[in-house]
């Protein structure tokens, strides 16, 4: 069974649709990461798969369920952007408070606060009012909150976005260990090097569709920029390696080469030995994340 499976997801607002055919699938256990530039649709997205808002057509199932069944609602936790604190509760009276509204009941709710307030790191700080919290506590309290009530998949909007490296490190943290306990991450970020450091699989949406998905390793080896140092490079060399792949740039007589695999890479130094010039590197490197978002997002690929 799938944590998460939809299917030609679309949502509407006054004529404008801000999803559009999207289609998703999250296994159980897996930190999965959904990117977009601003107004992609992410919010709009999290909101159907919660049932905070009906899709104008398409259907989806979390946990096995279809939306807004309730008892999947029990299972599910979430952490939303920018959360507003009641911020005049101390940590403990804000978990009291979510916990009563999870209907969790009082002796379970007592044994499992101290529980999640080690694990994000707030033992201890748990009777000061959260306004005097500094803004990486609050956002731990808040992840505590997400998962307060042992959620089987946890949906988190950006939750290091307002944080420093230290912070963000400890959000991560976090998340892995959810990850060990085999609970489902979904995780909206804008924050790319932090989305190859946590996410086992990512989805990329622009204008409310998925542009791109997969593993890691599978969007950002799909693409490899090679770095070719010669000691001369021949405009007949040059003219044979720009059939072998893209040329990016040569600089001196280095080239720099984007070609689509690693299979291709003893076709260069073999053409590089034909043409008699001699080989002192050749470097492949896979894309970033970054790259890649922005050669979708920006060249409206599909
Ligand atoms: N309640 C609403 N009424 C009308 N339009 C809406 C509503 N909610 C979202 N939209 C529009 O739908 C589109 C997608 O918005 P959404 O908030 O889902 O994007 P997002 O990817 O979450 O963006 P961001 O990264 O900025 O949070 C936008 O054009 C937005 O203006």
């Amino acid at each position: 069974m799938l944590a998460i499976e939809a299917s030609g997801l679309r949502k509407v607002y006054r004529g404008k649709a801000a999803v559009e055919h999207l289609s998703l699938e999250v296994a159980p256990g897996e930190v999965f990461g959904f990117l977009g530039p601003n107004g992609a649709g992410k919010t709009t997205t999290v909101k159907m798969l919660l049932g905070l808002v009906h899709p104008t057509s398409g259907i989806a199932r979390i946990l096995g369920k279809p939306l807004g069944d309730l008892e999947t609602k029990a299972k599910i936790g979430f952490l939303p952007e920018l959360f507003r604190f009641h911020d005049w509760m101390t940590g403990k009276e804000f978990l009291r408070f979510h916990g009563r509204l999870y209907g969790m009941d009082g002796g379970d709710l007592e044994r499992r606060i101290p529980e999640v307030l080690e694990l994000v790191g707030l033992l201890g700080r748990e009777n000061e009012r959260i306004r005097g919290y500094s803004k990486g506590m609050q956002q731990r309290i808040g992840l505590a909150q997400a998962i307060l009530n042992r959620p089987r998949l946890v949906f988190l909007d950006e939750p290091t976005s307002a944080l420093d490296p230290i912070g963000r490190r400890e959000v991560r943290e976090i998340i892995h260990h959810l990850k060990e306990q085999g609970t489902t991450v979904f995780l909206n970020s804008h924050l790319l090097s932090e989305v190859e450091l946590t996410c086992d699989r990512v989805a990329i949406v622009n204008k409310g569709q998925v542009v791109r998905s997969g593993t890691l390793d599978e969007l950002l080896n799909a693409r490899l920029e090679v770095e070719i140092r010669l000691d001369v490079l021949s405009s007949e060399l040059l003219t044979q390696l720009s059939a072998i792949g893209r040329l990016v740039r040569t600089v001196g007589p280095t080239v720099y080469l984007e070609i689509p695999a690693e299979e291709t890479l003893p076709k260069i130094a073999e053409a590089v030995v034909r043409s008699g010039a001699r080989l002192y590197a050749l470097k492949p490197e896979r894309m970033s994340l970054e790259d890649l978002f922005v050669q979708l997002v920006e060249g409206g690929v599909g």
